[in-house]
């Protein structure tokens, strides 16, 4: 419905819920150059690498986006299908399912947009789309379970940043954190049941996240707090023993000291201690991506079946799984909760 103010600008009066999925993002081809435009703009984040600008500059440039590309893009090489990068191939899945979730429980008038933090399609594009569809209210929901400035914070300086050119803002609520939420809970447990039906249970259960730099948490970063949690609570959900699981943290770059215990040391003291089956799971990556697919299922297994292991299964993420997606419909249902879409939609069910 078009309105005509006295002073003749015309509004369109039919408002929209949004949901703005983000993700981390990806390059857009597994070569060199995509992967060095890709590591540029990620790199040169402040949330992600805190050292003094100048001083960091001249390593990015003299010394990390000459050497790192290529060593990247093998392994980016080793994961694309033909679908592309998979992170984004899970992501525009997720998105897709999501949406017909929505759609279903509260009409047309609720918009996913999908984005990510560095790459295509840019969190500029995606909130683009969600203005022309008028969206007057906007929920934005980082795909990452645990909190880190990192990731999370760096989201929403994206978000923020973009709508300072923004004249008519839209009521805006940012989902934190979920590394606690029952569904997501119960959907790990379930993976993890899964993978011990099919392959047997295993000695031991691996945790393994993204890592960040050990000074980060220190400072007040709660991202190792949220792992911890996230993990604890899995393991007392499906009662395992102390001495079966542990939490571990991977993919560190730099020479700075990271959260510890680091993944792949875990797993060579594993396979060189004679424990002989192992699964691992990533509950920090909600999509299967490279830190996944090529560094645990790969360059892990290697380290652990080297070392003297003889059994390894990799758990995969809930990427599009029902009940992933159910989970985040509630977790979306929840953070909406007194706007008219949900609701009008609430009213009519209760009455
Ligand atoms: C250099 C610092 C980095 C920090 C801090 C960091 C934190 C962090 N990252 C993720 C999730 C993902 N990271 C991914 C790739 C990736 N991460 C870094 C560096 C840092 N990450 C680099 C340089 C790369 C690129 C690959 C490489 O060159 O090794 C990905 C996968 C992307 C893909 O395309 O598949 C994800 C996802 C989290 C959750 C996190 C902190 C909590
Ligand atoms: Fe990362
Ligand atoms: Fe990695």
């Amino acid at each position: 419905m078009k309105y005509k103010s006295v002073v003749g600008f015309e509004h369109d009066m039919s408002e929209h819920l949004g949901v703005l999925m983000l993700n981390l993002g990806t390059p857009e081809a597994p070569t060199p150059t995509a992967v060095r435009r890709y590591l540029a703009e990620f790199l040169k984040d402040p949330r992600v690498v805190e050292i003094p600008r100048p001083v960091w500059w001249l390593i990015l440039h003299g010394v990390i986006l000459r050497v790192r590309p290529s060593r990247s893009a093998k392994a980016y090489q080793a994961v694309w299908t033909d679908k592309g990068s998979p992170l984004l191939d899970v992501a525009r899945r997720q998105a897709a399912g999501l949406q017909g979730l929505l759609s279903e429980r509260f009409g047309d008038n609720v918009h996913v947009e999908l984005g990510m933090r560095y790459g295509k399609p840019s969190v500029a594009e995606a909130l683009g789309r969600l203005k022309s569809s008028n969206v007057r209210r906007l929920l934005v929901l980082p795909l990452y379970p645990q909190y880190s400035g990192t990731t999370t914070a760096s989201t929403f300086d994206a978000v923020t940043n973009e709508m300072t050119t923004w004249r008519w803002l839209p009521e805006l609520r940012f989902i934190n954190h979920y590394h606690d939420e029952p569904g997501y809970i119960d959907a790990l447990c379930d993976s993890i049941r899964a993978a011990a039906a099919e392959k047997g249970e295993p000695e031991r259960l691996l945790f393994s996240f993204h890592g960040i730099p050990k000074r980060y948490f220190m400072a007040g970063d709660p991202y190792h707090c949220h792992c911890h949690k996230t993990a604890r609570l899995v393991a007392e959900r499906l009662g395992l023993d102390d001495d079966r699981w542990m939490v571990s943290f991977q993919s560190r770059v730099g020479r700075d000291e990271w959260l510890q215990p680091y993944t792949d040391e875990t797993l060579k003291l594993w396979g060189g201690d004679g424990v002989e089956s192992v699964h691992v799971i990533a509950p920090g990556f909600s999509a299967d991506c490279l830190e996944t697919l090529e560094e645990i299922d790969v360059e892990n297994r290697g380290y652990f079946i080297d070392a003297g292991g003889k059994e390894y299964h990799y758990i995969p993420c809930l990427n599009d799984d029902p009940a992933h997606l159910e989970m985040l419909a509630g977790l979306i249902e929840r953070h909406c909760r007194g706007w008219p879409e949900v609701e009008r939609l609430a009213h009519a069910q209760a009455a």
